[in-house]
């Protein structure tokens, strides 16, 4: 598989970014940190547009920049570039901004067709609109099917979804999502919202200050301790990827299998035996030593507990439990409950126990069917 390798440096002064990596050129690879920790450095650096950046990149079989000089422009890297704040032309309607993309476009056979760019972003009603009258979401679908006229190797999106209110972000999710496929165009994919990552991203890299401090599939990224110090303790939780079963239309359930087990969600739109990922905080499970009758908690999993840690300057432990049916890999589930409760209900490694997790804690909002993975 073709890589995007780099091994890059930039020197602000108070801020430094030393970061050395080889990504593979597919699917998404988000780019997590904390605010400062050097994500719009990187993709600036790897676009050409960071004067301070030294060091090699390597796109493919083209050699981008190195220390013995070479250093293409921006417009010849082939990077496409989405920035937080869509900068779209303003003179110019929809329709313009996309053929301005097109008409400088990097030459190839199998660069994106206009209309096949169109239908993949739902524009066609946003055709002959001017920019300024757009919601902030239609700006952001316009400069990706901007950015993906280009015809680029690769697409860089910072934060695209950073300014838009949750039922936007969640609109613009799924079109994301399936670009790579789409259009066999990779993403580089910056945030800092685990919600997000967990339903886009392929692979993670997590940066703090100005290094790489974690990288990985998705599931196993997450679930390190560098995510929680850029989601903090409130999102901690594991991935788990299920796939549809069916659904309950009266109710507007959708039923999931994990691993042999089965979990209700609100209603996603999804064929049986379409792959769904589900975020399972932390803090939304709940333990039993058997399964509870007369609750109201549909979802009840059978899992095995690996680890404890208590907390003792908290009123909490954290559980790592094995869900059954799973192997050594996973999936795994974590549950946040209080030291009391262990001790209560005589918690040990290695026990069977029930995992309870509410209906309602998954946010239909933010699951994006139809995925690869
Ligand atoms: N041209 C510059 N001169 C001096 N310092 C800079 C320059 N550009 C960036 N920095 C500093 O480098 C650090 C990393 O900035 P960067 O924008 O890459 O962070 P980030 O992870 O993308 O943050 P955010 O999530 O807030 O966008 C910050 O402390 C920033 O102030």
């Amino acid at each position: 598989m073709s890589a995007l390798a780099f091994d890059l440096s930039v020197d602000h002064g108070a801020f430094a970014m030393r970061a050395c990596e080889t990504l593979p050129l597919a699917g998404i690879t988000a780019v997590m940190g904390a605010s400062g920790s050097g994500k719009s450095t990187l993709l600036r650096a790897l676009a050409g547009l960071e004067p301070a950046a030294r060091g090699r990149v390597q796109l493919g079989g083209t050699l981008l920049q190195d220390a013995a000089g070479v250093r293409l422009p921006p417009h010849r890297r082939g990077i496409g570039y989405v920035f937080q704040d869509a900068r779209l032309f303003a003179h110019r309607g929809v329709a313009g901004n996309l053929r301005y993309a097109l008409h400088r476009a990097r030459p190839g056979a199998d660069a994106p067709g206009f209309d096949e760019v169109v239908a993949a972003l739902d524009l066609a009603p946003l055709l002959g609109r001017r920019v300024g009258g757009l919601s902030g979401g239609e700006r952001q679908r316009v400069a990706i099917a901007r950015a993906l006229l280009a015809n680029p190797r690769l697409l860089l999106l910072d934060e695209p979804l950073a300014a838009l209110d949750l039922k936007r972000k969640a609109e613009l999710l799924p079109y994301i999502r399936h670009l790579p496929g789409r259009f066999g165009i990779p993403l580089i994919y910056v945030s800092h919202a685990v919600e997000e990552v967990a339903q886009l991203a392929d692979e993670v890299l997590i940066l703090t200050a100005g290094r790489v401090v974690a990288r990985g599939e998705v599931h196993a990224v997450l679930e390190q301790p560098q995510a929680e110090a850029v989601s903090g303790h409130f999102e901690a939780g594991v991935l788990l990827h299920a796939h549809v079963l069916g659904q309950a239309p009266d109710y507007a359930l959708t039923e999931v299998e994990v691993s042999g087990q089965r979990l209700w969600l609100p209603h996603i739109d999804d064929a049986p035996g379409a792959p769904v990922r589900l975020r399972v905080r932390a803090r939304d499970v709940a333990i039993a030593l058997q399964r509870v009758e007369g609750v109201s908690i549909r979802n009840q999993l059978q899992a095995t507990v690996l680890r404890i840690d208590a907390e003792p300057a908290s009123a909490y432990a954290e559980l790592l439990l094995a869900l059954d049916g799973a192997d050594d890999s996973g999936p795994h589930l974590r549950a946040r409950i209080t030291r009391e409760a262990v001790a209560t209900l005589g918690l040990m490694v290695g026990q069977p126990v029930w995992a309870l997790i509410k209906g309602v804690s998954f946010d239909r909002r933010v699951l994006v069917g139809g995925q690869s993975g």
